[in-house]
């Protein structure tokens, strides 16, 4: 039984009447929903069941994904709560977009937008907590986006960066996630009506740098994991008001998607706004709302000075593009990957062409590897871009123990001998490592970080 607190049952009892407010406290008390995505940009062999699908969402069905599964390693299914998954599903990204997630962390939804744009315009994944935004890198990476720029910033000092430059900004904010209670009840220790009115606060401060960024006629999606007014329809409504925003409606068909109440905010059209409860029976609780800019001008953004950074890039010298080439050349690439950049060693693709002096940049587009001495080794971020194509220079580990083996960081023995140098490795046919193969040995190149324990 969850505790929940009597301040917290009092308003709800008030919002929703008792027969409305006891479905919702009893659905508190019942078990979480656990669902995954699959990846649209990989192709897409899962051992899972398929037979339950999330209501609305074609490549998306309730299950459990263990971290440790080749299918979660290899970036072809995300563990996401279902209703999660809407916010970045109603965006209308079209490929080519200019695309933000101002607060990206661990990359949910960002995985999701890039899906939508398919490798073409730009995703902007930001995160203001750098240990969030080191999550968010391998999640981005592992799902094989290359068009990406992952940045670790708070909105006030992204926005100067990039005025009226992006066709569609979501903000999933941090919020009272009391749409979270039955997932993670610690979060209850937390919740208080001030907290609630605290959390309103942050979100306007982020949607006042989230507006300055969006062009004329571009779309916010808008959405938290919590039900309280306070920070779903008095936000919409403040966004309407402040900024002449008007709320897309939102068609889906869905009995188990509930809708935004008139009478919770202050603007007519709150009921096209999205609301997930869990005695709806999909997912937690979530709100979602699309709003779009006016038309023409927006209010004169004050100008912030940018600071200059002193980071050198550079273009591939012929002898890099040879030992590059020498690497790439056998591998299925769906990119050319001869406009690469070199940064302090690091060979990459941007997906931006902006200055970003001055911005915490995590990872900018496809970081193809690193120049050593004499010799180019191919990145992990590369591996995760070269699973969406069919490849030859595959090397199947063929049972668990050796897979297990090789994701604690093990050198394993293979049998094929044809191989040789840099290949790829897969488990149930699903690539997730660079190796490098010589006389039926297999040298371990999973990233130091992301392996996991023996047990
Ligand atoms: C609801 S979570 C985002 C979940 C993410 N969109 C996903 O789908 O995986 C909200 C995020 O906002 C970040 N955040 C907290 N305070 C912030 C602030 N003042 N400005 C911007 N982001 C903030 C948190 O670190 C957290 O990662």
């Amino acid at each position: 039984m969850l505790n929940l607190p009597v301040e917290f049952k009092e308003k709800y009892q008030r919002l929703l009447g008792d027969s409305q407010a006891k479905a919702f406290f009893d659905a508190l008390n019942k078990e979480n929903k656990k669902a995954f995505r699959i990846n649209t940009l990989k192709p897409n062999q899962v051992s899972y069941d398929l037979s339950k699908k999330v209501p609305e969402i074609s490549n998306a069905y309730y299950g459990e994904v263990n971290g440790q599964d080749p299918e979660w390693v290899s970036g072809t299914v995300y563990s996401q709560d279902p209703s999660a998954m809407f916010p970045a599903f109603i965006a209308n990204v079209k490929e080519g977009d200019h695309v933000l997630d101002l607060c990206a962390a661990p990359g949910g939804k960002s995985t999701a937008l890039a899906e939508k744009l398919n490798g073409s315009g730009v995703l902007v994944a930001n995160e203001i907590s750098s240990g969030r935004a080191k999550a968010l890198r391998e999640n981005i990476e592992r799902w094989g986006v290359k068009n990406a720029v992952i940045t670790n910033e708070s909105p006030a000092n992204l926005s100067p960066h990039f005025t009226q430059y992006f066709d569609e900004i979501l903000v999933d904010a941090p919020c009272s996630g009391e749409g979270m209670f039955r997932k993670n009840p610690e979060a209850i220790k937390y919740w208080s009506q001030d907290y609630v009115l605290t959390c309103q606060e942050r979100q306007k401060e982020i949607l006042t740098e989230a507006v300055k960024m969006l062009k004329p006629n571009g779309q916010l999606i808008y959405s938290t994991c919590t039900f309280s007014p306070e920070e779903d329809e008095e936000i919409v409504s403040w966004l309407v008001e402040t900024y002449n925003m008007k709320i897309v409606p939102i068609e889906l068909a869905s009995d188990k998607i509930s809708h935004g109440k008139n009478e919770w905010g202050s603007v007519s059209g709150l009921d096209h706004t999205l609301r997930f409860w869990p005695q709806d029976g999909l997912g937690e609780g979530q709100f979602a709302a699309i709003l779009q800019m006016p038309d023409g001008k927006i209010a004169k953004v004050k100008k912030q000075k940018i600071k200059k950074g002193d980071r050198s890039t550079r273009r591939l010298t012929k002898n890099d593009q040879k030992l590059v080439e020498k690497v790439l050349d056998k591998f299925n690439l769906n990119f050319d990957w001869t406009a690469a950049v070199v940064r302090n060693d690091h060979v990459f693709l941007p997906a931006i062409d902006k200055d970003l002096k001055g911005l915490k940049i995590v990872n900018n587009g496809l970081e193809l590897g690193i120049m050593k001495k004499n010799r180019f080794e191919p990145s992990h971020q590369l591996v995760e871009v070269l699973g969406e194509l069919p490849q030859e220079d595959v090397i199947d580990l063929e049972n668990q123990d050796n897979y297990l083996s090789y994701l604690h960081g093990e050198t394993v023995r293979v049998d094929s001998k044809k191989l040789k140098g840099f290949v790829l490795v897969s488990f149930k046919g699903l690539i997730f490592s660079f190796g490098k193969a010589a006389n039926g040995t297999l040298k371990n190149f999973y990233p130091k970080g992301l392996r996991i324990l023996k047990k």
